[in-house]
C-alpha cells in the first residue's frame, strides 16, 4: 500500500492545488499532511508555530507522513518544509516523487496573500522565500523522480506535465 503521486516542493508551488487536481483526474483520493496536523493538533498550523513552536509542528508532520506514506494509495501532498526530515527523506525512497518547483517572485505572488503560512508572515518574504529554496532546493533534487517548473504553466497544464512525465 502506497501513493501513486506524491507531491512536494516549496510554498506556493501548488502541491494543494495540483495535488487535488491530479488526484480528480486520476480518480485517486487525496490527502495532504498539512490537514492531517491541523486535525491532530485540533488547531490551525500558525497557531501551531505561535503556541507551541516549529519543532512540535515538524514532530507533527514528520508523524503524518510516515502514517500517509505508510496507509494512503491516492496522491498525497506535503507541506513544503515535510523534506527538512531525513527520516521523512529516508521513507520517500521507492515512491513516485514530484517536485513542484517554483521561483522567488511567482512564488512570493502565489504566497503573499495568505496569512496561513507562519514561515513566510514576517517583514520580508521575499528574502525568507530566496533563504528557504536555497536550503531545500538540493532537498526536494535529492527525493523527487520528476521536476515540474510550474512559474508559467496554469494549474492544469502542471497536471499534464505530470502525468505525462510520469506516464
Ligand atoms: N500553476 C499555478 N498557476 C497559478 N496559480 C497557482 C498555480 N498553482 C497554485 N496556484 C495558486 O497559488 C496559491 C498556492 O497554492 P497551493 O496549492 O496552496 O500551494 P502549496 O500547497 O504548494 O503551498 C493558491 O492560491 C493557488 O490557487
Ligand atoms: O514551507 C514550510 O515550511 C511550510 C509550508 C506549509 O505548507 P505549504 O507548502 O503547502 O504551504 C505548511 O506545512 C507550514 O506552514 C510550513
Ligand atoms: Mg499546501
Amino acid at each position: 500500500m502506497s501513493p501513486r503521486f506524491v507531491v512536494l516542493g516549496p510554498p506556493g508551488a501548488g502541491k494543494t492545488t495540483i495535488g487535488g487536481l491530479l488526484a480528480e483526474r486520476t480518480g485517486l483520493p487525496f490527502r495532504d499532511t498539512d490537514e492531517d496536523v491541523v486535525a491532530s493538533a485540533g488547531k490551525p498550523i500558525s497557531d501551531i508555530f505561535t503556541t507551541d513552536g516549529e519543532p512540535v509542528f515538524r514532530a507533527l508532520e514528520e508523524q503524518a507522513v510516515a502514517d500517509a506514506l505508510a496507509t494512503h494509495e491516492g496522491v498525497l501532498a506535503l507541506g513544503g518544509g515535510a523534506v527538512l526530515s531525513p527520516v521523512t527523506r529516508q521513507r520517500l525512497a521507492g515512491h513516485t516523487v514530484v517536485f513542484l518547483n517554483v521561483g522567488m517572485a511567482e512564488g512570493v505572488r502565489r504566497t503573499g496573500l495568505s496569512s496561513a503560512r507562519p514561515l513566510l508572515a514576517g517583514v520580508s518574504p521575499r528574502a525568507t522565500f530566496k533563504a528557504l529554496l536555497d536550503a531545500r532546493l538540493p532537498l526536494y533534487r535529492e527525493v523527487a523522480t520528476v521536476e515540474v517548473v510550474t512559474d508559467d504553466l496554469s494549474p492544469e497544464q502542471v497536471v499534464d506535465a505530470v502525468l505525462d512525465r510520469c506516464g
